[in-house]
Parts: C-alpha cells; structure tokens; sequence
C-alpha cells in the first residue's frame, strides 16, 4: 500500500533523511522521534510534497515519480500547517481538493466537517479562521475520496477535544482496509488510535 526504498534529503549541509525505506501495509502507524529528527521531512517526500534527492515512493503500487497523478489521487497529506490562500473559505478549500483527486466531498466528509463544529465556518476565510479551526479543515480535506494512503503530520496539535475524537475515531475506521501514517508525540491520541509506533529510525539507514 505505501512502499519507499533509498530516500534522502538534505537541507543545505545537513543531511535530514538518509536511506529511508519501509512497507506498510492498512493499518494506523504513529511515526515517533525527536524534535528535529527528520518526521515531518520523511512525511513531506512521502507525499511528494517536497522532492528527494534520492529514493523512490509507490502509492498503492504506482510510483509518485513515474506516475504522479493516479499515485497522488491514492493519496491525502495533511501537514501539520499549511499556508492557504488567506482569501480561500472553508468551502473552497474542500472543493479545491476535491477537484484535486477527481472526485466530491461527499456525506461522510460532510458529516465530519459537522462532527468536528466546522459548518458555521465553511463560508469563514482562512485569515479569519483560528489556527485550530484551520487545521479541523486541514483534516477534514484529507478524508476527501477516502484515498488508501493518508499521512498527517500532528493531527492532535491544536484540536478541541470533540474534534480530537472525531479524528481518532475516524482513523480507527479507516485501519482495516486503508493505511494512516502520522507523526506525533501525543501518547493518548496514538493509544486511541489504535496506532502501532514506528520510531523514524527504524526506517533509516544504519549509514545515516
Ligand atoms: N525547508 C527546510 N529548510 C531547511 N531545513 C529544514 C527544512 N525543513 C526541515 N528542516 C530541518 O530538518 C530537520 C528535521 O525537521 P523536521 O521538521 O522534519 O523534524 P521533526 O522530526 O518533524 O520535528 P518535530 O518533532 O519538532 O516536529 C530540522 O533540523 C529542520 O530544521
């Protein structure tokens, strides 16, 4: 479902990911390691949201660099913030990804943006939106198309804890057929999640 051999990336001088590789099949996967350890960097190339300097990734069988487009429509990325449009409204922002993924926000995202407290706020701006709110529509655009691949870079940072429920539960529902891959520090969340922790060093090279 989520395959990557040989990935690397470095900043400038510092090398952040070295040799990466790993499979992972459906199931809830929490990436743990410390601040400054490369979790939101391995993230990031694991959606093609930045490239490698090395290392390929499959997405549900379809390289992210050969075939960008199917491989990405299997795939939801939710970083942990996220510069929107500031002129963008909860709305847009859910057709946009829609549109991105060749499909519509259907009921069950519906219902989420209801569950997470989100619909007086679909018609709000992103520079009117607080931080947790912008991150509630963060999450809800990445249930769009319920894709088999979803990665989420701190999902519990900054929720209420409705909206923390809604997301644990929803992870949950997703683990027997799908695959979740989230970097956090938040022992409860990952408990309710069902999550199996994968230390970002056991993906790493040895070399690294
Ligand atoms: N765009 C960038 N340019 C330069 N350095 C970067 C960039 N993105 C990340 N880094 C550096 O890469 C390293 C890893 O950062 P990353 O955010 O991936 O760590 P993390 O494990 O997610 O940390 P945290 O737990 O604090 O969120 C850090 O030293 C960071 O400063």
């Amino acid at each position: 479902m989520l395959r990557f051999e040989g990935l690397s990336k470095s900043f400038g001088w510092r090398r952040v990911i070295h040799g990466a590789a790993g499979t992972l099949g459906p199931g809830a996967y929490a990436l743990q390691g410390a601040n400054g350890s490369g979790k939101s960097t391995l993230l990031a190339l694991l959606a093609g949201a930045i490239a490698p300097d090395a290392g390929e990734v499959w997405i549900d069988g379809l390289s992210l660099a050969r075939d960008p487009v199917r491989a990405r429509q299997r795939l939801a990325y939710a970083p942990d913030q996220s510069p929107i449009y500031p002129f963008m409204t909860g709305y847009d922002l859910l057709d946009f990804v829609a549109t991105a993924r060749a499909c519509c926000v259907d009921d069950s995202v519906m219902d989420m943006v209801e569950e997470a407290g989100l619909t007086s706020h679909l018609p709000t701006r992103f520079s009117a939106m607080s931080l947790g709110t912008q991150k509630k529509f963060l999450l809800c655009a990445a249930w769009i198309g319920n894709t088999p691949v979803l990665l989420l870079d701190e999902p519990s940072n900054g929720l209420d804890l409705t909206a923390r429920a809604v997301v644990e539960r929803r992870i949950v529902e997703r683990s027997a057929t799908r695959l979740t891959l989230f970097a956090s520090h938040d022992g409860a969340f990952i408990n309710a999640c069902g999550a199996s922790v994968v230390p970002l060093g056991e993906l790493l090279s040895p070399a690294g």
